[in-house]
């Protein structure tokens, strides 16, 4: 298919077991800090160190178009894609405020905006000017999703060489909820009643004819359930693909990589049928509000700290998860243990 390695590297068992020890030392309950342990502890194994590498991030938000636009299965014009992205670099955007706040870069890279970016701030790597309308055509070739692929591991290569401990994932796509939709039920065998939801806010009405599309779009393209490559050129999305690309470059070189909500789930799904461990290697951060996630995270055994509700992606979620990830390196930083207070526990 393309050249993956066979395997990736493993997870420290060793510094997983480390954290979760030194965890149960400090001063408060066994297992009191609940999913933050989690979280330590999956950090502590992808990175293999005690000494959690968590303060240089980057938000890697990927752009791009959908033909199925033209379909109605959005309540937002497709022009959004384009206009939010040069917001983001602008710095006004959710992901841009939170990054903001929360010491985060932000990179915008155009993957497939069906217009020109006339801006020095976005990084241009236009496969074409958005996917094809999957109704009526495979969305992108072989070849331009391999390509989704590729960027998504050059862009997170190069913000590793920039020395980021932690890489975010977010994209901005009008319509990319329905591409999501089908490459999920297409990867994971879910139907159209579990898996879709209502995107960037859709009436019932165009909620109803939203599922019917995603149905006849299955029905015609007939994604191959064991080819990620071909699951993601006849129903997926160039910024999917790129997502995909971090997850699994990100993976490669043993960095974490933080998901945002539904589409990067898409992205995963493409990974995961790459490497099926894959889920060692990211760490979720919200159940977005969008129907078919929580069965996906179900699924595939991720439990995300947040569920806010939130229905923006752009990485928004993501770098929500943030002072968490914070709070952990405060709470490792500053707190003694239970022999330190000559406190034992009866059995
Ligand atoms: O991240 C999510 O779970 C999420 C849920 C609903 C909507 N979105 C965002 O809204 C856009 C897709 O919504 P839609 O209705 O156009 O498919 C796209 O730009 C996403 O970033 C994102
Ligand atoms: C305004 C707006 C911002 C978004 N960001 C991601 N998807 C979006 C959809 C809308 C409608």
């Amino acid at each position: 298919m393309s050249n993956w390695s066979k395997t990736l590297p493993t997870v420290s068992k060793v510094d997983r077991h480390k954290m979760q020890v030194r965890l149960n030392h400090l001063c408060k309950p066994i297992g009191g800090l609940g999913k933050l342990e989690e979280l330590a502890i999956k950090l502590a194994g992808i990175e293999h160190t005690q000494q959690l590498k968590t303060s240089k991030r980057c938000c890697l938000v990927f752009a791009a178009d959908h033909g199925i636009v033209s379909l109605g299965v959005s309540a937002t014009p497709r022009k959004v894609t384009a206009i939010q992205a040069v917001n983001t670099v602008n710095g006004h955007t959710t992901i841009a405020s939170l990054a903001k706040q929360f010491n985060c870069d932000v990179k915008v890279i155009d993957v497939g905006v069906a217009e020109d970016l006339e801006n020095s701030k976005i990084i241009h790597r236009k496969i074409r000017y958005g996917t094809a309308n999957m109704m009526t055509q495979p969305a992108m070739s072989y070849q331009e999703a391999l390509r989704s692929i590729n960027i998504g591991r050059e862009q997170a290569d190069l913000a590793i060489r920039n020395g980021n401990d932690l890489l975010l994932i977010g994209e901005l796509g009008m319509a990319n909820t329905t591409a999501s939709s089908a490459i999920l039920a297409a990867a994971y065998g879910l139907s159209v009643q579990e898996i879709v939801g209502f995107g960037s806010a859709i009436s019932e009405k165009r909620y109803q004819h939203k599922k019917r599309v995603i149905q006849e779009v299955l029905n015609r393209r007939q994604p191959d359930s064991n080819d990620p490559i071909d699951i993601l050129s006849k129903v997926g999305g160039f910024e999917i693909g790129a997502n995909a690309g971090v997850i699994l470059e990100s993976a490669r070189q043993g960095i974490p990589v933080v998901l945002d909500g539904f589409i990067s789930i898409a992205a995963l799904s493409i990974a995961q049928k790459i490497y099926p461990n894959i889920t060692d290697y990211v760490i979720p951060s919200h159940l977005s509000h969008e129907k078919g996630m929580k069965i996906v995270l179900e699924k595939v055994g991720l439990h995300p700290i947040l569920d806010l509700h939130l229905a923006v992606g752009e990485g928004s979620g993501a770098a929500l998860l943030l002072p968490m990830i914070d709070a952990i390196q405060a709470l490792l930083a500053n707190m003694n243990t239970l022999e330190d207070l000559h406190v034992g526990f009866v059995k």
